[in-house]
């Protein structure tokens, strides 16, 4: 019989063909072809079907059981393809897409005796599992268990109280079956208090473990990542690949994972299928971690973002509405609309080199090389626009500072109204200023700033912070300080900061950067607001609003000079006062289930 192998995806090898029969057994044959990236089905019999085919992407597909008839005459062997494929389905108005199970079996009952069938059952759930998780296999080679890696071992922690508090039921209903289907091994356990998640971490021993997946808001990853951290072997320790399966009500670093892997965005159950899907697909990619140090000394490790102002008030004032889930965030936003909030505050930042080879900004403010006040003369100025504002990303653009921003030095350097030259420096300019702000000229050799390390943060593990000086010393003169009064603060270093808030669209999980945006007073409300809907599809950065810049930069500090606020680093509450972050590379490992190379196939 025929099947047209042309129907496969143009330029896509087939590495697998045959003709099986199905289960339950009606009769019916089909024609498979197992590509790279798809499993192609055509019913043969009772009718040839040309026109209408199935095709299951491998990106949907979790795992590929063989299983034997019950009756031992029955010398077939059968092989299940377990998928989770986007199906319209009928909503009130219209429709929309879900993901829904879907479990194929096919009958292998070409040969006389089990074992030969057996032997073609296997060949084929071998290939799927292979591809599933990103094992390179192609029609030369030879398939056989072999090239399986031992199941994985996962350590599930679940937050029973996230969200509306139904992590369990979901974990139950959803996720088992699923990590059972992509033959995951596990052992869960359900955290009894705050911080239980992270004093386990320290504790484990890492060899049992492939993985920590949280099943959790953002909170729980938090106290994952830091308890890593604080093991004695934390470099080891925070390698463990990290997962999160999306339960609370803050889910950004799912949302970001569904994102990478080109899937819709969606919220709720939706997400969960999704992230969960990807999860059983294992690939992982390096995550970068911000280490945060406040006045006390006290220093974490960070993945999401530190925020001041509007969105830290929000996050933390909206917990009395936990029960509503995500919704929390929009109710919350509204009541904060009501009676907005300015924050007077120093904003200081080390601007990334990196993104000079990218096309400059809308527009620039030059400012002096000490990172003060465009004022003075001074013999090295930059742009800030040479300092790494760029447009890094497909359809949006970072603002520049405003021509009017008042960039302010350290107390010390009078202001002066003088209009100076604006001259324009090449990435290799800004890197040899910067490199010379940090010389010791008396000695001659380049002094980095001394660690950020005060009597409290040296016990701390982790990398040392060689960007930051501690926090009661002035920032480094290749810094740049902006003093005003700021709606909010945001340095986030993820693309989501909620499920349906797509913030930062131009983040990556290890750009080795932090997205620092601020909003300044004087923004109206109804600009606020157009801000935050448009930030739900991550088009806010077309709406050229003058009061919202944003800043790729390594290093920041927050100094609020307004005596009461809410500081929160990944969404929990930290003290009140200065704080200050740098961006450290790729140190974590996060499970993101299939890395950017294969996005392009799907
Ligand atoms: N069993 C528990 N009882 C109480 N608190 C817990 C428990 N387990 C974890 N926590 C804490 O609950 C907080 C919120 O957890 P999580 O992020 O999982 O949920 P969430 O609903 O998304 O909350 P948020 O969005 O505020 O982070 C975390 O700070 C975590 O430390």
């Amino acid at each position: 019989m025929n099947i047209v192998l042309g129907a496969c995806q143009e330029g896509s090898e087939t590495l697998l063909h045959g003709e099986f029969g199905t289960y339950p057994p009606k009769g019916t044959r089909y024609a498979l072809s197992l590509t790279q990236t798809e499993l192609h089905i055509q019913r043969l019999v009772p009718k040839p079907d040309t026109d209408h085919r199935t095709v299951l992407r491998l990106i949907d597909v979790v795992g590929c059981h063989t299983k034997r008839s019950q009756t031992v005459a029955n010398s077939s062997a059968f092989f299940c393809v377990y998928a989770y494929p986007l199906k319209k389905r009928k909503v009130a108005v219209g429709s929309s897409r879900s993901r829904q199970r879907v479990a194929k079996t096919f009958q292998v009952d070409s040969a006389e005796h089990y074992e030969d069938n057996l032997r073609v059952a296997e060949k084929w759930a071998v290939a799927i599992r292979c591809l599933v998780l990103g094992i390179n296999i192609s029609s030369e080679t030879e398939i056989s268990r072999s090239l399986l890696p031992r199941p994985r071992r996962l350590l599930l922690l679940l937050n029973p109280f996230g969200g509306k508090g139904n992590a369990l039921q979901w974990c139950q209903n959803h996720i088992l079956p699923m990590i059972t289907e992509a033959e995951v091994s596990f052992n869960l356990i359900q955290t009894e208090r705050q911080n239980h998640a992270r004093e386990l971490v320290q504790s484990i021993s890492l060899a049992e473990w492939d993985g920590i997946v949280a099943i959790s808001g953002d909170g729980l990853l938090y106290e994952v990542i830091n308890g890593l951290m604080e093991r004695p072997d934390w470099e080891e320790a925070i390698k463990m690949p990290l997962g999160i399966l999306p339960c609370g009500s803050g889910n950004a670093v799912a949302a970001a994972v569904n994102l990478n892997a080109g899937f819709e965005q969606t919220l709720g159950q939706e997400l969960l299928t999704s992230c969960t899907l990807l999860l059983c697909h294992g690939a992982v990619s390096p995550l970068d971690l911000v280490s945060v140090t406040t006045l006390s000394g006290s220093r974490s490790f960070s993945f999401l973002s530190v925020a001041w102002g509007f969105i830290s008030d929000v996050d933390i004032e909206s917990e009395k509405y936990r029960h509503m889930g995500s919704a929390r965030f929009t109710l919350g936003t509204m009541v904060r609309l009501a009676s907005l909030n300015t924050y007077r505050g120093r904003l200081s930042f080390l601007p990334a080199p990196d993104c000079a080879g990218h096309r400059p900004i809308l527009r620039s403010i030059t400012m002096a090389s000490n990172g003060s006040l465009p004022f003075q003369r001074t013999p090295l100025h930059r742009t800030v626009s040479d300092m790494g504002l760029c447009e890094e990303r497909r359809t949006f653009c970072y603002r520049g500072l405003d021509p009017g921003d008042e960039t302010t030095p350290s107390p010390s350097s009078p202001p002066s109204s003088s209009s100076f030259p604006a001259p324009s420096f090449s990435f290799e300019t800004l890197s040899e200023n910067l490199m010379a702000d940090g010389k010791d000229s008396r000695e001659g050799k380049l002094a980095l700033p001394s660690p950020a390390v005060s009597p409290t943060t040296r016990q701390m593990r982790g990398p040392p912070d060689n960007f930051l000086v501690p926090l009661d010393q002035p920032v480094p003169k290749s810094w740049v300080t902006v003093e005003d009064d700021f709606v909010l603060v945001l340095a986030i270093y993820q693309t989501h900061l909620g499920a349906d808030l797509y913030t930062a669209p131009f983040a990556y999980f290890n750009d080795g950067l932090i997205h620092l945006a601020y909003v300044k007073a004087g923004i109206s409300r109804a600009a606020l607001i157009r801000l935050f809907l448009a930030m739900e599809k991550g088009t806010h950065f077309e709406q050229a609003c003058p009061h919202v810049t944003c800043i790729p930069v390594r290093a920041f500090r927050i100094e609020p000079l307004t005596q009461k606020g809410i500081i929160t680093v990944d969404g929990e509450r930290v003290e009140y006062g200065p704080i200050q972050g740098q961006i450290h590379h790729g140190v974590a490992n996060l499970i993101t289930g299939i890395n950017p190379v294969k996005i392009s196939k799907f």
